[in-house]
């Protein structure tokens, strides 16, 4: 990346900004005196040696590419001229017409990161504007690469679905996890013993898909072709609907993020 990209990140105080901020940081995307960081309340003790302001009208005349990292619902009141910036916008729901209105650029990009992007894994899909241009395609592979891992896609449909998939899929996981927690406290192990046991079979199963790099399903076959306990699990939550629920769970993500669309 050539020096000079100037970076704001309006909210880049939240939970995903800050993710997305130590990301560029780390990967030297960027210089922190080439940040500006948008807040509300007290001026946040991070990022040292980065911009920090309320005025993002001012983050706005500061920055060549602007990052929008607030809720869906605060996008209202948040008003900010941004004609000739490359504005990326990572609100779930709001689409790439309602973003370039908004903010006056006919260059904008909506992009669906997740909340790996704090240990530099997200997977981030995006889809842009017809006014953004080459060199702007590879500041957005850039900045996400610096995340994780990135690609563009074909439709803002395929951005709504994956809002479900991959922006909240952090989530699932955690989930699968808790309910095995559950289980084995039900059976009578103690928490810490629980918790140890399970959060080593998520991180260790991890690490088994990226080094193995294959398909979930040949991990699963794998097992079940063992025909052991492994097997006798699988079939016993398959029968009690297991991709039933998984389906519902998505298509229930899917049916916000578009309505979110709708409703602003
Ligand atoms: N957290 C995730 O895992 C995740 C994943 C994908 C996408 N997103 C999207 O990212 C966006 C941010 O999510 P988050 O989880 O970081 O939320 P968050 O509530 O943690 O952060 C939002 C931040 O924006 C600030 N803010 C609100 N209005 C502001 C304004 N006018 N100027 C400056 N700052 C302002 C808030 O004070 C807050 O610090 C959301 O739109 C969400 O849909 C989040
Ligand atoms: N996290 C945000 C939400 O739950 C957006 C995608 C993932 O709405």
């Amino acid at each position: 990346m050539s020096n000079g990209l100037k970076i704001g990140v309006i909210g880049g105080n939240g939970w995903l900004g800050r993710a997305i901020i130590q990301s560029l940081l780390d990967a030297k995307l960027t210089s922190p005196e080439d940040l500006t960081l948008s807040h509300t309340g007290e001026r946040p003790a991070r990022f040292e040696g980065a911009y920090w302001t309320r005025d993002n009208q001012q983050l706005a005349g500061r920055s060549n590419v602007i990052v929008v990292s607030v809720r869906p619902a605060d996008l209202p009141a948040l008003a900010v001229d941004a004609a000739g910036k490359l504005l990326i916008s990572v609100m779930a729901g709001i689409r790439l017409d309602e973003l370039a209105v908004h903010f006056r650029s006919n260059r904008v990009v909506r992009a669906m990161p997740n909340a790996a992007a704090e240990v530099g894994k997200s997977y981030t899909p995006w889809v842009a504007s017809e006014g953004v241009e080459d060199r702007d395609r590879f500041i957005v592979r850039s900045i996400f690469d610096s995340c994780g891992t990135t690609d563009e896609v074909a439709s803002e449909g395929d951005i709504d679905y994956l809002t479900g998939l991959s922006g909240s899929g952090p989530a699932f996981p955690a989930l699968l996890a808790t309910a095995m927690m559950k289980d084995a406290i039900a059976y009578g192990l103690s928490p810490d013993i629980a918790r140890r046991a399970v959060n080593s079979v998520l991180i260790g199963a991890g690490r088994l898909l990226e080094r193995r790099n294959e398909c979930p399903a040949d991990m699963v076959d794998a097992f079940l072709g063992y025909r052991g306990t492994t097997a006798a699990a699988i079939e016993a939550m398959g029968a009690a609907g297991f991709d039933a629920a998984i389906a519902g769970g998505l298509a229930a993500a899917l049916q916000k993020s578009v309505s979110m669309g709708e409703r602003s």
